[in-house]
C-alpha cells in the first residue's frame, strides 16, 4: 500500500517510493549518491506527447533530446517507445550505436561538429544532420562527395525569438552561437548552397528557442517565423520544406513557484498556428517535429544522498551536508535552479527545521538547495531531491576527483542498475605518470 504526499509516493514504512521501489532500500543496495528513475513516468510523458499529436491528426515526429539524459539503457527505452532522438556529439551518437538504437531515427545537432563526428554519422547512415553553419556545409560536401553518399539534412535557423528563461538557456535570439540567422539573409544563402550540393538532401528547417520555457508566445512566434521562411523559400527557390522542427524547451515544475502550461497547450497552439499559416498561403502542411528533453525525463528522476555533517550558525543559517553536490547536479550552482527535497526515510514526519543542503565539493557555491523545510535530520538519513532527471547526470563531472554516481531504473517495484558508480580507480584511469628526465 502506498499513499501520495505532494507528488511523491510513500509506503507504509513512511519511505519514499520511486517506481514502486523503496528509496531507502535503493540507497542501501546501490549506495549514494544515486540517481533513481521512475521509468513509467518517462513512458507516460512520451505517450502523452504522442496522444496530443495523434488527436490533432497531423504528421509529426517526437525526437527525444538525449542531452537531457543519455545512457545505453535510456536509448533502449526510447527505442522501445518507438520515437526518434537527437544527439549533439560523437559520444552521444556512439552511445546510441552501442545501444542498438536505429540510427536512421537519429538527428545530429551541434554548432561545431568535427569531420570525425560527421564521418562517423555518415558511416552509420544517420537519419538526418541538422546543419548549423557554412563550415559544416563545406565539410559535408567534401565527405559526401568522397563517399558518394546522400544524406538528409535540416537547416538550423535562429528565428530572432528571445525565450523568457535563464540567459544560458536562450538559443533562438539573433545573437546566438547556434544556427543561421534569418534576418541577415544567412539562412537564404545556406539553403541555396545546400540545394546546389549534390549529396545533401534538404528535408526541413529547425529552430530551438530555449529551455525551461513557460510562456506560449515564444513558440507561436517561432512557428510563424518558420512558416514565413517556408513560404519565402517556396517563392524564391521553388523549394517547399517538408519538415518544420520546432525544437524542445517545454518547461516543467520544479517547485510550487513554477506553474508550467501542460504540453498539450503548447503543442496544440503550435499545430493550430502552423495549420492556419499553411492554409492561408496554400502551403502543404509540413510534418511537425519537436525535440523535448527535460519534459520527458525531468520529473522521472530523484537524486538520493546520505546526510553527513550539520552546521548551525546561530541566527544565520543551518547547513546540512550530503555526500554529493555540484558534481552530480550542477544546475543549482550554474543556473540558480531550485528543487524540492524530502527525507526519504521520514516521509510521514512533520517538518522541524529550515536547512540549506550543502554538497561536498570544495566550492562555497556548491549548494544544492537553500532554506528547505525538512523533518529533523541526523547523519545517515537519506535526502531525496525530486525532479532531477534532466541535465543532472548528463552534466555530471569528476570535480575534486569525486566519482560520478550510479543510476538505477525503477519500474513496477523492481530496480535495475543502468550506470555503475565510478570508483576511485576510475579517477586515475586516464592519468599518465610524469616522465623522469
Ligand atoms: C536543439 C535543441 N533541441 C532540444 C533541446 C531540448 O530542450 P529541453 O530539454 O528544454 O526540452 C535543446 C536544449 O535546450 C536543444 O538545444
Ligand atoms: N542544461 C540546461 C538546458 C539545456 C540547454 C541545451 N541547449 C539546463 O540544465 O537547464
Amino acid at each position: 500500500m502506498s499513499t501520495q504526499i505532494g507528488t511523491a509516493d510513500v509506503n507504509q514504512a513512511g519511505h519514499l517510493l520511486v517506481g514502486g521501489v523503496d528509496a531507502v532500500k535503493l540507497a542501501t543496495e546501490y549506495q549514494t549518491p544515486l540517481i533513481a528513475y521512475d521509468v513509467s513516468k518517462i513512458r507516460q510523458q512520451i505517450h502523452h506527447f504522442k496522444a496530443i499529436f495523434d488527436s490533432a491528426q497531423v504528421k509529426y515526429q517526437i525526437s527525444y533530446a538525449s542531452k537531457a539524459f543519455a545512457t545505453i539503457a535510456m536509448y533502449q527505452l526510447i527505442n522501445q517507445e518507438q520515437i526518434h532522438c537527437d544527439v549533439v556529439s560523437g559520444g552521444e551518437l556512439y552511445t546510441a550505436v552501442k545501444a542498438g538504437f536505429p540510427i536512421d531515427k537519429v538527428s545530429f545537432h551541434g554548432n561545431n561538429k568535427s569531420r570525425e563526428e560527421l564521418q562517423f554519422a555518415l558511416e552509420h547512415q544517420i537519419g538526418c544532420i541538422i546543419i548549423d553553419n557554412f563550415h559544416e556545409i563545406e565539410l559535408l560536401r567534401e565527405l559526401t562527395e568522397k563517399s558518394q553518399q546522400s544524406v538528409d539534412v535540416m537547416l538550423r535557423v535562429t528565428p530572432g525569438v528571445s525565450a523568457h528563461t535563464h540567459e544560458y538557456d536562450m538559443t533562438g535570439q539573433e545573437d546566438s552561437k547556434f544556427g543561421f540567422d534569418i534576418k541577415s539573409g544567412q539562412a537564404d544563402q545556406a539553403i541555396q548552397q545546400i540545394i546546389a550540393t549534390p549529396y545533401l538532401n534538404p528535408v526541413g528547417i529547425h529552430c530551438h528557442i530555449g529551455s525551461q520555457i513557460f510562456a506560449i508566445e515564444g513558440f507561436i512566434l517561432a512557428a510563424q517565423k518558420m512558416m514565413q521562411l517556408v513560404l519565402d523559400w517556396k517563392n524564391k527557390f521553388n523549394f517547399e520544406t517538408p519538415i518544420v522542427n520546432l525544437g524542445g524547451g517545454f518547461g516543467i515544475r520544479y517547485t510550487d513557484d513554477e506553474q508550467p502550461l501542460q504540453p498539450e497547450v503548447f503543442i496544440q497552439a503550435i499545430i493550430d498556428e502552423i495549420k492556419k499559416i499553411a492554409t492561408k498561403n496554400n502551403l502543404k502542411l509540413p510534418e511537425i517535429w519537436i525535440e523535448p528533453g527535460r519534459s520527458i525525463v525531468g520529473a522521472a528522476g530523484v537524486s538520493l544522498y546520505t546526510v553527513g555533517s550539520h552546521k548551525s550558525i546561530p541566527g544565520v543559517r543551518n547547513y546540512l551536508a550530503v555526500d554529493g553536490g555540484m558534481g552530480d547536479n550542477i544546475r543549482p550552482a550554474l543556473y540558480q535552479a531550485k528543487y524540492e527535497s524530502v527525507v526519504a526515510n521520514k516521509m510521514n514526519e512533520p517538518t522541524a527545521q529550515t536547512v540549506s543542503i550543502a554538497g561536498k565539493y570544495c566550492e562555497s557555491g556548491d549548494m544544492l538547495a537553500w532554506d528547505q523545510k525538512l523533518p529533523a535530520t541526523q547523519a545517515g538519513d537519506i535526502v531525496a531531491m525530486l525532479d532531477t532527471g534532466a541535465y543532472g547526470y548528463s552534466m555530471a563531472s569528476n570535480y575534486n576527483r569525486n566519482p560520478r554516481p550510479a543510476v538505477v531504473f525503477c519500474e513496477n517495484g523492481k530496480s535495475q542498475l543502468v550506470v555503475k558508480r565510478e570508483q576511485w580507480q576510475d579517477m586515475t584511469a586516464l592519468d599518465l605518470p610524469l616522465i623522469e628526465s
